[in-house]
């Protein structure tokens, strides 16, 4: 079994006219959490997106635990325990969090079928979900969006946690929450990929770190040595710090 789970190899992306991903190369250590960091329109999303099958990469490759998924439609990945959260969070407001949480279980008709001890591990990460259950998802905070979006796509066991952006508009506060509770996920064994602008967010959780550039990878290497260099963090991120 390699280290790797994830691993993009020379991977261009085009969407309509423009070339958006020019040769991206990242990996994605087993039971690691990786950090996607660049500046705004580095192509982070974009990258996440060509994994997930939602853009289609018009070269090189994509393997997930050694299997070619280049050219596999979404549902397919979606099926091999990789969850995707998007940066609009892909939640339904006029639902309840209940409700939202039973649409995200394959399977599950009520609330009774989802699984209980996955559920009770989901709110002792996120307590919001638990105490906002019976309310719709459109009434919650930022944060609590985000929390829900991120316990959605942990309803069932996960091997590939993707997430662009949680940390985004969030209160300090809040973000810390954030930073337990992705702690903790980790610790569960799920392998993480995040999209990230918040340095300090970044720094406390990551083990891995890409930064992205017009549209490759132009760092790699372990977040603590960018943690410790603030030259680098410079050079690489701008004013994004
Ligand atoms: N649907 C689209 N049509 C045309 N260009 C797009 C589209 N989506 C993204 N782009 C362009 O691709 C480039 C990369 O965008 P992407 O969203 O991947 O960057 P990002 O690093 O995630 O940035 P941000 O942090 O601002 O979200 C940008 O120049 C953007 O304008």
């Amino acid at each position: 079994m390699s280290k790797d789970l994830l691993t993009l190899k020379g991977v261009h992306t085009h969407i309509g006219a423009y070339h958006i991903l020019h040769g991206v190369d990242l990996t994605v250590p087993r039971g690691q959490l990786t950090m996607l960091l660049g500046r705004n329109g580095a192509g982070k999303t974009t990258t996440l997106r060509t994994i997930m099958g939602l853009w289609k990469a018009s070269q090189g490759r994509i393997e997930f635990n050694g299997t070619d998924i280049t050219a596999l439609a979404t549902p397919q990945i979606a099926s091999m325990n990789v969850a995707y959260v998007p940066e609009n969070m892909g939640i339904f407001s006029d639902l309840t969090v209940r409700e939202n949480m039973l649409l995200a279980a394959r399977g599950a008709k009520h609330a009774g079928q989802m699984d209980d001890t996955r559920l009770k591990w989901i709110f002792s990460l996120f307590p919001a979900v638990e105490k906002f259950w019976n309310h719709p998802a459109g009434k919650l905070s930022g944060g609590q969006k985000q929390m829900l979006a991120v316990s959605r796509a942990i309803v069932e066991p996960r091997e590939l946690l993707i997430v662009d952006e949680p940390s985004k508009g969030l209160a300090p506060a809040i973000i810390n929450n954030m930073i337990d509770a992705f702690a903790q996920l980790k610790a569960s064994g799920v392998t993480i990929l995040l999209v990230e602008q918040n340095i300090n967010f970044a720094k406390r959780l990551g083990d891995t770190v890409a930064v992205m550039d017009n549209g490759v990878v132009v760092h790699s290497g372990s977040m603590k040595e960018l943690a410790e260099d603030e030259n680098l963090q410079h050079s690489l991120l701008g004013l994004a710090i």
